[in-house]
This record gives C-alpha cells, structure tokens and sequence, in this order.
C-alpha cells in the first residue's frame, strides 16, 4: 500500500506530456478479441492498471499479449474461452466490455455480473437491451451474465435510453459481426467512441457516424488485427490544466486536444485562466484571483463528470460562490467531505454542491475515493497549507500515469511512499452500494 504525500505551495511551470488515453485503449484492447486473423499492434497504450487487468481478461479467454514500451500486441486468432471472470470485472468494470467482442466471435459469452461501485450504481442495461436486439438470448444465473446466440448476430436498429459510453461501445463492437447493418441510436458522442471506431475500421470493419448521435454499422464476415495509435487522454491533460491554473503556474500540457477539451477550456477561460492552444498542445497560465464558474456535467460534448472533481478544486480558490452540479452519476461527490477535511466549505443538496471559493485550504490525511477524487484531492493539496497525505492510491494507479513523477517534473512537491498501516476510510462512510446495486434500471424482458 501507499499514499501520495503532498507539500502546497509551489508554481507549476514547464511542460507535461499527456498518456494515451485509459478511455479508449480500454474498449480497444477488448476490441481486439474480434481479430479472427493477424496481430493487433496497439501505440500509446499506457502502463495503467486498468490496462494491466483488461490485458489478464484478455490472457485468460486465450489471447497472446505482450507489452512493452507502451507497445501492446494482442494476438487473438486462437481464444479458446468466452467467460470474464469475477475476480477481473470485480477490479474493472470496464472488463464488461469483452461481452461484445466474446458474443460476436464465438456466439456465446459469460461474463460476470459487474457491480455498482463508489460513483453510482452503473447499471447494464442498455449494453443488454442492445445484445437483445441484435438477436442474442440472454440469461442470468450465479453472479453472471450468459449470452448466447443461434447462428450469427443480426443488424437492428438500437435507440439508446441513455447515452451511455459502454454501451454504445459494447453494441458497436458486436455488431461489427452481425448480419446486416446495426443502427445505434442517442450512441454517445465520445471522442473515445471515435477512436474506437477508427480502430474497428482498421480492422476491417464498416463503421460510420461515430461522434454523432447515429452510428450506422454494416456487419462483415471477419475482422483481422490492426496497427493503432490511442488518442491522448483529455481526462489526464484537464487534470493537468487544473494543475496550472490552481498554483497560478505556466504549464504546457503537450498532446492535449483542445476539441477534445472543449467544455474545460471554456470553463477555466470564463474563471480568467489562459488557455493558448496550437496542434501540439494546450498552455496554462494563471494570474489569481480566479472567478467562480457554476458546472454542469453532461455526456460529450457538455462538461465531463471525469473533470468534477478536480474542477471542484480550482473553484475552491476562486473568488465567489460556485454551483457544481452533476447529472451523469448519481454518487459522484464523494470528495466533498474529504475537501471538507481540508478546511473546504461546500454544501451538497441533491445533485448540485456549493463551493465557496477563496477557501484557505489546510493539509490534512484524506483518502481518494474513486479514480477522479483522488486526482482532485493531490490538486487541491498543491495549494494547501501544510501536507496533505493521499490514500486509496489504487484508485488513481487506475488512471495517471506517474502522476506524481509528472507533477514533481513541473515543480510540485509531492512524492509517493509506502504505508503497513491499514488504508484510511474516507471520511465519511460511502453509501453501501455494493449490497443493493439495482443493476437493471428497466426490468429486462428476459428476467
Ligand atoms: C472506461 C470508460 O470509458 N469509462 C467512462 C465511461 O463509463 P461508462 O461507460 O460506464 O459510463 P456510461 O456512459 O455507460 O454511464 C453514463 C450514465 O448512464 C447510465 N447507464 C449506463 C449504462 C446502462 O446500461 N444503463 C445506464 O443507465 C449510468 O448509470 C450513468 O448514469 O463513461 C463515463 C461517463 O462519461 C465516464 O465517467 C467513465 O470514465
Ligand atoms: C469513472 C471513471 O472510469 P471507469 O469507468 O473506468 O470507472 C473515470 O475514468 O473517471
């Protein structure tokens, strides 16, 4: 176990390298499965522990991996399984999204039954009404899913309840398959979903209108292996542009994608931060005092839930009073209370928290809740008085790579270190989820 140890006070300046994006290289790796012929080679695919655990899902249905340098090659032409088991889907969600790739290929899938975690319930419904419609006969039985069709899969036409990123993932990966062609309907609009696609395409695939609300897929007969670069991760490099802004520094946040970053620029640019963008890269500076801004999360291309948190902490050390609300998850505010240890003063009613910025934030020992939390708490730490010491660090080894080193390289004092000691509780107990996650928001026709 470990803990980031955090010192406030220091100016980032310089320039950070964005990894590849842990959104995208997720859905393409389990996309992988597909390639009846050839190797997939996969760049920009970064060291990330999602990355490790999607790689073992992939290992344990048969696939050949190797990886190296950021390098992934995923030999799928002989898997010999069709189940993700509990041990993985239980460490990722993401790893329901092997049920696509498994379903199309081999006709069957197992997976197990992925649960709600800290952000919110999360249920699957959508992923299965889709599989549904694409003729697939599903059931449910011991903590897994089962899948299963007669034949081949068979284009439909799928209108998406929800926006729903994995679901739209999962579908679009399936239905690459299918007999005929699939039309996915409310699809989310994801920069991710696009580069998905692109990989798909590169396999052989016939996918059309990714990053629009309507994506036409006609189905083939095979796909092969593939040469791909992940795009950057717009999540990593607006953590990074919080960085910047929130110690008044001068960072240039190299491979960021200001189209990808639409929403964050614009908000940090209403707070009075300066956001100059080139085809390389974004650049940072920030003169205090901040404005306060109010935020809405929304599925691309409004506001990202993945960037509430962090932008929590930049609104604390504005001048005036913020309302942040989140429409995506219905749990995603867990880093109040662990802001609040650090002398913050939000208030949440429903779904919305009031900030009140010009906060003088005092270190303190907090514990990273899920992945974004975690970034949120080491940013408001590089501006507090004192030390902050961050736990539940497995959470953010989900998502940065060498978060740490790369804050350190800009100036930030932060450093990692080992712990015995049992990790520490979030402040106040989470909601206990895991008991009663209602997995289907809309009974299923098949239960
Ligand atoms: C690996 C990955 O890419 N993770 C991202 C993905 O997660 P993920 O794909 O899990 O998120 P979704 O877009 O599916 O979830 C969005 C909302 O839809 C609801 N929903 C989803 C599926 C379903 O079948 N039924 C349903 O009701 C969810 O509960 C949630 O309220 O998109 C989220 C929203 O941008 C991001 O925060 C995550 O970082
Ligand atoms: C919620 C996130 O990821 P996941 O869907 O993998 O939990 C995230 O990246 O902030």
């Amino acid at each position: 176990m470990s803990k980031f140890i955090v010192r406030g006070g220091n100016k980032l300046t310089g320039s950070v390298k964005v990894s590849g994006a842990k959104n995208s290289v997720l859905p393409i790796i389990a996309a992988s499965l597909l390639g009846e012929e050839g190797v997939s080679v996969i760049h920009d695919a970064p060291p990330l522990d999602d990355v490790i655990t999607i790689s073992k899902v992939l290992e344990s249905i048969g696939a050949g991996i190797t990886y190296d340098n950021n390098v992934m090659r995923v030999d799928a032409q002989a898997i010999s399984s069709c189940e993700a088991p509990y041990e993985w889907v239980r460490k990722m969600r993401a790893s329901f999204l092997v049920m696509g790739p498994l379903l199309a290929r081999m006709g069957h899938t197992r997976i197990s039954l992925p649960g709600g975690c800290a952000i919110g319930t999360r249920p699957i419904d959508q992923h299965l009404k889709g599989f549904e419609a694409l003729g697939a006969e599903i059931s449910l039985g011991q903590g897994y899913i089962e899948a299963k069709i007669n034949g081949r899969l068979r284009g439909a036409k799928i209108y998406l309840d929800v926006a729903s990123v994995g679901a739209t993932e999962n579908i679009m990966m399936a239905a690459t398959l299918a007999e005929g062609v699939t039309i996915i309907e409310n699809a989310a609009k994801e920069p991710e979903i696009v580069d998905l696609a692109n990989y798909l395409n590169g396999m052989g695939a016939k996918v059309r209108g990714a990053g629009t609300g309507v994506i036409r897929i006609e189905g083939v007969e095979k796909l092969h292996g593939t040469e791909h670069t992940v795009i950057p991760d717009r999540i990593e490099a607006g953590t990074f542009m919080v960085a910047a802004a929130i110690t008044g520094g001068d960072v240039y946040v190299e491979g960021a994608i200001a189209d990808h970053l639409g929403p964050v620029i614009s908000k940090m640019e209403e707070m009075g931060v300066t956001i100059e963008t080139d085809e390389n890269g974004i650049r940072v500076t920030a003169n205090h005092p901040l404005k306060a801004v109010d935020i809405k999360t929304l599925p691309y291309p409004g506001f990202p839930t993945d960037m509430q948190a962090q932008m929590m902490a930049l609104l604390l050390k504005s001048e005036g009073t913020s309302v942040v609300t989140e429409t995506v998850f219905e749990n995603r505010f867990m880093h109040v209370d662990e802001f609040q240890l650090m002398n913050a003063e939000i208030k949440v009613e429903g779904r919305s928290a009031i900030v009140t910025g010009g906060a003088n934030l005092k270190g303190a020992k907090v514990c990273a809740t899920d992945l974004r939390a975690g970034a949120a708490l080491i940013l408001a730490g590089l501006v507090s008085e004192g030390t902050t010491e961050v736990s539940g660090t497995h959470h953010i080894d989900r998502g940065y790579v060498d978060l740490a080193e790369k804050l350190s390289a800009l100036g930030a004092d932060i450093w990692r270190v080992s712990v015995d000691e049992p990790v520490l509780e979030p402040a106040k107990k989470k909601v206990e989820l895991e008991e009663e996650v209602p997995l289907f928001k809309v009974q299923p026709t098949w239960v």
